[in-house]
């Protein structure tokens, strides 16, 4: 299923984390509606290149979420690029994606691509650290991003990321309000299959990262919970 729009439940995988097969194995067959391969540091080719071989034993969809462009390698069936809305540095929003299609631009599919507008609200994750995110946020505020990434910059997906913690269900519901055709992607610190339904009760997708590496048993039981 290759259209973001029918998917309810990623798994982020970190290119800087272990994974044994076996592992590996009982999350690509989970049900899941694709696999994420991203992180925020310690990303690099080789680390990328090792679980795109290993995931694409698997009939499950299988996208790079780009942090950064020398990981960047042919082969997986889409790339997401985050561009970070509530970053105080350009560089995130438009600066290193202005150097990579200067130099890439024309050899570039462009429909493989996918923008995500990110909206980062944990503080202390280190996503918000690097990009310098504004995460003091009030639900208007998050609710004027969402309009914005939808009505201004017609971005296919905005992201609503609380990396490393469980956030605010309020604001994943005020997001959901104004998006009528921009997906809603939810991630953050989602460890039960509680949780997981709470947060696709608004979001269209929510996707879980750190629990496959601490609770894979519970992680697993995200997939069902949101697809109920
Ligand atoms: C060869 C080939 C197939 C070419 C394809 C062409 C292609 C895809 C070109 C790319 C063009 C392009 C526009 C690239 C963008 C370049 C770029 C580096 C943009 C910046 C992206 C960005 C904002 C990175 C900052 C970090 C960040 C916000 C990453 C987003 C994901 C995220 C929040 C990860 C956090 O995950 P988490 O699990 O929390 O991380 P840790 O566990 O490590 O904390
Ligand atoms: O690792 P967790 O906290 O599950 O977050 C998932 C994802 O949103 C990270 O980008
Ligand atoms: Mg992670």
């Amino acid at each position: 299923m290759y259209d973001v729009r029918e998917w309810r439940h990623v798994f982020k995988l970190d290119p800087n984390k272990e994974i044994t097969d076996e592992e590996l194995d009982r999350i690509c067959e989970s049900g899941t509606d694709a696999i994420m391969v991203g992180g925020t540091d310690g990303v690099t080719l080789e680390g990328v290149l090792d679980l795109m071989s290993r995931v694409r034993r698997y009939t499950v969809p299988c996208i790079l979420e780009v942090s950064t462009i020398d990981s960047i390698t042919p082969g997986f069936d889409f790339y997401f690029i985050p561009t970070v809305l509530n970053s105080g540095n350009p560089q995130w929003i438009t600066g290193l994606h202005h150097e990579a299609v200067k130099e890439y631009g024309d050899l570039m599919d462009w429909d493989e691509l996918k923008m995500e507008g990110y909206c980062i609200l944990n503080p202390d994750c280190k996503a918000a650290k690097l990009t310098d995110a504004k995460t003091e946020l009030s639900i208007e505020d998050v609710r004027a991003y969402a309009m914005m990434a939808e009505k201004m910059f017609n971005l296919p997906i905005f992201y609503l990321e609380y990396s490393g913690t469980y956030g605010n269900p309020e604001y994943v519901e005020a997001a959901k309000g104004v998006l009528e055709n921009t997906v809603l992607f939810y991630g953050g610190g989602i460890e039960t299959a509680k949780q997981a339904e709470e947060m696709s009760r608004h979001a269209n997708v929510i996707v879980v990262g750190n629990v496959v590496y601490s609770n894979l048993d519970e992680a697993l039981k995200t997939v069902a919970a949101v697809k109920k």
